[in-house]
């Protein structure tokens, strides 16, 4: 399997089964998505189905109903979504639920198996998030919960670099405008990915981080004799 990002905008999620599983991808894909979410209950994160809030699912439109495995397609058919989630406990369910999808050519992620993966099937990996960074990690199935542990040690790990990725940005744009040839740009921006002095200054949470980068570049550029 190759990893791949994919924009979820506009687009609809389908999601069959409300337990754990099926809220947990429901918050994941409702930061992007119109994300549906089909079950005769929705025990998400607690087992009283009652208590369970529209947060729990993030915020998706929940369809209470069991449908039987022959009466997949035709949810497909209404809701047209571009990815398929089966969550449910009913391998007769989640069966006719990728064999739906791969009839309509719809993305499908099937929450109960590791292997034996139909063409078009995609796996959802962990994920650290620090905007606009973002970090998947999968064990191809055979450790989930090792995804999962990798995943908290990985967030530790990428302070910080969201705020570098918007600094560096900010910067190959002002170094574009100002016609600075593309080795040399390559050159200062790596300058500052490499910096210890401006990673310290973003995961102190220091205000003047911007400086510390035109310091950074300041000696780069006295020490090559030219002027920013
Ligand atoms: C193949 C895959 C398909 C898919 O769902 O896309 C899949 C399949 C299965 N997971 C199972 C179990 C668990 N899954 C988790 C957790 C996560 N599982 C996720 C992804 C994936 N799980 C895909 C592979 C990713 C990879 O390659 O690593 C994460 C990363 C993303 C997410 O789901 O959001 C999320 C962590 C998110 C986070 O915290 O960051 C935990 C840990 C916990 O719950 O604390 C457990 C219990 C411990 C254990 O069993 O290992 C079982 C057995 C079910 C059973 O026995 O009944 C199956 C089916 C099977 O293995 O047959
Ligand atoms: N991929 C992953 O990360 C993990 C996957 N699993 C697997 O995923 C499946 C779901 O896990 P949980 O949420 O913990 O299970 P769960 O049993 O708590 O929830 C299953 C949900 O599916 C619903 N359901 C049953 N028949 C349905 C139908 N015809 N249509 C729509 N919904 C239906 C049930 O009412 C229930 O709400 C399990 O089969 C389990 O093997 C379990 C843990 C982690």
């Amino acid at each position: 399997m190759i990893p791949l990002l994919h924009d979820f905008a506009d687009a609809t999620v389908l999601i069959f089964g409300g337990g754990p599983v099926g809220a947990r991808k429901a918050r994941r894909f409702a930061r992007e998505a119109e994300v549906i979410v089909v079950s005769p209950d929705f025990t998400g994160t607690n087992e009283d189905a009652d208590a369970n809030t529209d947060a729990d699912f993030g915020g998706a439109a929940r369809c209470r109903a069991a449908p039987d495995p022959d009466e997949i397609l035709g949810w497909l058919e209404r809701t047209t979504p571009v990815l398929v989630v089966a969550a449910t406990d009913d391998e007769a369910v989640n069966d006719a639920i990728v064999t739906a999808a791969r009839e309509r050519s719809i993305l499908v992620n099937r929450a109960d198996r590791a292997g034996d993966r139909e063409p078009g099937s995609v796996v959802v990996p962990a994920t650290v998030r620090e905007d606009p960074v973002v970090v998947s990690i999968a064990t191809g199935g055979t450790a989930p919960a090792l995804s999962k542990y990798l995943r908290q040690e990985l967030e530790e790990t990428l302070e910080g670099a969201g705020e570098m990725a918007t600094l560096c940005g900010e910067l190959r744009a002002e170094l574009k405008a100002q016609a600075v040839p593309p080795a040399r740009r390559r050159e200062l921006v790596t300058d500052v990915v490499n910096s210890p002095a401006v990673w310290t200054a973003l995961r102190a949470g220091d205000p003047n981080a911007r400086q510390v980068i035109e310091d950074v570049l300041g000696e780069e550029y006295l020490s090559r004799g030219e002027q920013p």
